[in-house]
């Protein structure tokens, strides 16, 4: 059996910290760190990636972009290769909402194949998430337009791995998108 290294704890201690006072936007009001969590188990159990600055990555892909954690933190603590990751996979929250999503489609195919599989593990526990609940203040109609736009974005980094892209598109085909 593997034993997870020092640094991966730290990891998942780290994340677990930035994200303690969060909570997805479920009626259960689920732990943020929850959905990193998934992301990183995906990744290593059903992607089966053993890359373990990927996993780590996984772990830390939204500290950047929802809590007060910076670029330089993640490097300081995880080095540059994990921190360019986590880079690739953040959303400029500078810009505007609508343009923010438009990027993540044009840019998904320009991304490393390493963070390619951070974000299709991302959306698959995003879809997943809204095939069981609508998140508190979504409509219907923006439910939907969910998976329309995640398809959008999926579409452009097919071919990565083979696991994700058949649950991925599992699910398009039950919400009759493909
Ligand atoms: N499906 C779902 N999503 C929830 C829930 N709680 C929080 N989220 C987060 O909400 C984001 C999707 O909602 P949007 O309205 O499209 O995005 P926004 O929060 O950035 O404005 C995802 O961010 P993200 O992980 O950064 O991914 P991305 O979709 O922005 O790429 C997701 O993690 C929940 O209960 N269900
Ligand atoms: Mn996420």
């Amino acid at each position: 059996m593997t034993h997870p290294s020092r640094k991966f704890m730290e990891c998942l201690q780290y994340a677990a910290h930035q994200h303690k006072d969060q909570r997805r936007k479920d009626t259960a009001g689920t732990p943020y760190i929850n959905h990193p969590i998934n992301v990183a188990t995906i990744l290593a159990l059903e992607a089966c990636i053993e890359d373990e600055n990927v996993l780590m990555a996984a772990l830390l892909h939204d500290v950047v972009e929802d809590t007060t954690a910076t670029f330089k933190d993640v490097e300081q603590l995880f080095g540059a290769d994990v921190c360019g990751l986590v880079r690739e996979v953040t959303d400029d929250k500078t810009l505007e909402k609508q343009e923010r999503k438009r990027l993540q489609i044009v840019n998904a195919p320009k991304s490393s194949q390493r963070a390619k599989l951070i974000k299709l593990a991302d959306k698959l526990d995003n879809l997943r998430d809204l095939q069981k609940n609508t998140p508190q203040g979504w409509t219907q109609e923006r439910r939907e337009q969910y998976f329309v736009w995640a398809k959008c974005v999926v579409d452009n980094m097919r071919g990565i791995n083979g696991v994700l892209d058949e649950k991925l598109d599992e699910i398009f085909r039950e919400r009759g998108l493909l």
